[in-house]
């Protein structure tokens, strides 16, 4: 079953078509790869799934709906959610108010809750701290909650960035390179949570450039080099892909790479 279906979809920034006349599909409840050669587009193509860019032309439907023109606020109470690279973690902070904050963001109350106390402040205030304890919990990082997240390993900020995603009940959650640096036994343990959050209901999106993890990992992948999809299929069907072999690899002997 389809749950974001994209037509046509085009970025320009200027001259520059950073994404290009996409047509793709992500279904529900799979693990979907983005992968592509530096400046691909893999990124504005998610802030163009995610409302922070909107797309020059094209659509965007949401499990039916018409959300191409839905900024990033209101995709996130859709049920779209992406994580940041670990850089926007506020390292001062612990686990948990970074988790707090994120779902803060998302939920309701106002400037004016916020300054007079209100009991739907206080509510939603009790509910984020649940939610983000279930979060941290289901990514394995409950221990380390007050931890302030300078201390913590990059890996258990992955996670952290991880947790701030699912803290907003997602239906579906963008992952934008979570396996970048980070070494193979933490990457393996990554590569189990996002079964897991596939296990739990949510799809996952994800970019990555470690293919050993997406070939393994992925049910479906999109393969963009400048902007425009030049295949998409099982990880068996693009590794024997003479295109992307081409353009992705430059023409490189495929076999150890992917
Ligand atoms: N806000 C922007 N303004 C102008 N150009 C942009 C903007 N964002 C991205 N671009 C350009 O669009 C193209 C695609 O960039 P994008 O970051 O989406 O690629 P990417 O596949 O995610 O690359 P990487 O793997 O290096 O992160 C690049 O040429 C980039 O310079």
């Amino acid at each position: 079953m389809t749950l974001i279906k994209l037509e046509g979809l085009t970025k320009r920034f200027g001259g520059l078509t950073a994404v290009s006349d996409v047509d793709f599909e992500i279904e529900k409840g799979k693990i979907t790869a983005i992968i592509g050669p530096n400046g691909a587009g893999k990124s504005t193509f998610f802030n163009l799934i995610s409302g922070f860019h909107r797309p020059t032309s094209g659509s965007i439907m949401f499990e039916g709906k018409d959300i191409t023109k839905t900024p990033a606020h209101i995709g996130a109470r859709l049920g779209i959610a992406r994580t940041f690279q670990t850089t926007h973690l506020f390292e001062r902070s612990s686990v948990i108010d970074n988790v707090i904050v994120g779902h803060r963001l998302r939920t309701k109350s106002k400037l004016y809750d916020a300054i007079f106390r209100t009991r739907r402040e206080k509510r939603e205030e009790q509910m984020a701290y649940e939610k983000a304890m279930t979060a941290l919990e289901f990514v394995g990082l409950a221990d380390l909650a007050t931890m302030q997240v300078a201390t913590i390993s990059q890996e258990a900020k992955k996670r952290v960035a991880i947790a701030l995603a699912l803290a907003t009940d997602p239906k579906v959650i963008l992952l934008d390179e979570p396996a970048a640096g980070i070494n193979p036994e933490e990457t393996d343990g990554l590569a189990e949570l996002m079964k897991k959050i596939v296990q739990n209901g949510i799809t996952v999106c994800t970019i990555e450039h470690k293919m050993q993890m997406i070939m393994e990992l992925a049910d479906q992948i999109l393969v963009l080099n400048h902007g425009a999809k030049i295949a998409e299929g099982t990880p068996e069907e693009i590794k024997t892909n003479p295109t992307v072999i081409e353009a992705y690899l430059g023409g490189e002997s495929v076999a150890e790479v992917i």
